[in-house]
């Protein structure tokens, strides 16, 4: 059964919490936060703080996605402020393979996130440090973006590649998912769901939320 990670990013910060609850009950899986820079990505989100802000709200895994330049310099901390998983962008560091030991032995799973364009050879001499292999299937930076169709193909030879060396590893997509496409996703072998605006982008969330599990589980 796939897992869905509703992300925050579309959610009203206004009332982050009892958005982030509403996830909770309609049987989301994770929490996906989206960390931007402003450098790595054109965008600035959020932080530790919110982070911190959110464990005591839930108890579902806070999924951290972390686009930031060089982020072995924070993840610690960010597993500190209650992340269970952290992801990093291959793009954003010259330290991959010690960026995701860091993350592990600060207690967190590690995960590894790659750009559309970017060779997926990148997670081979990796699977077996990690836990979670992210396709992004937009540009990263942004909610409510186009998904990218040349990610479906992309998602097939992931797949391929995890049952070949780390069948433990989970695929996660993020960018553009919604109930139009989460059957084929699933089917294309990702075990993880990112919906942002799908979520959050309007209308009740346990509805949007009920819409897209019974899409992705058909
Ligand atoms: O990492 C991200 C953007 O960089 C977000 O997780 C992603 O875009 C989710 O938003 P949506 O489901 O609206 O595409
Ligand atoms: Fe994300």
């Amino acid at each position: 059964m796939p897992l869905i990670a509703p992300s925050i990013l579309s959610a009203d910060f206004a009332r982050l919490a009892d958005q982030v609850r509403a996830a909770e009950a309609a049987g989301a899986d994770w929490i996906h936060v989206d960390v931007m820079d402003g450098c790595f990505v054109p965008n600035i989100t959020m932080g530790f703080v919110v982070v911190e802000a959110l464990r005591p709200v839930t108890r579902l895994p806070l999924d951290v996605h972390l686009m930031i330049v060089e982020p072995e310099r924070y993840v610690e901390r960010f597993v500190a402020a209650g992340a269970d998983l952290v992801t990093v962008h291959v793009e954003a560091t010259p330290h991959v393979h010690r960026t995701l030991q860091l993350i592990r032995s600060a207690g967190a799973k590690a995960g590894l996130a790659v750009n559309p364009a970017t060779p997926l050879d990148w997670f081979e001499d990796v699977l077996g440090e990690l836990d979670l292999a992210l396709l992004m299937s937009v540009n990263p930076g942004f909610g409510g973006q186009r998904f990218i169709p040349r990610s479906l193909e992309r998602l097939e030879r992931l797949s391929a590649l995890r049952e070949r060396l780390n069948p433990e590893v989970r695929i996660e997509v993020d960018g553009g998912v919604g109930p139009a496409n989460a059957a084929e996703l699933v089917r294309r072998g990702a075990d993880v769901l990112v919906a942002g605006s799908a979520v959050f982008g309007g209308g009740a969330v346990a509805e949007n939320l009920r819409a897209l599990r019974d899409a992705a589980q058909a």
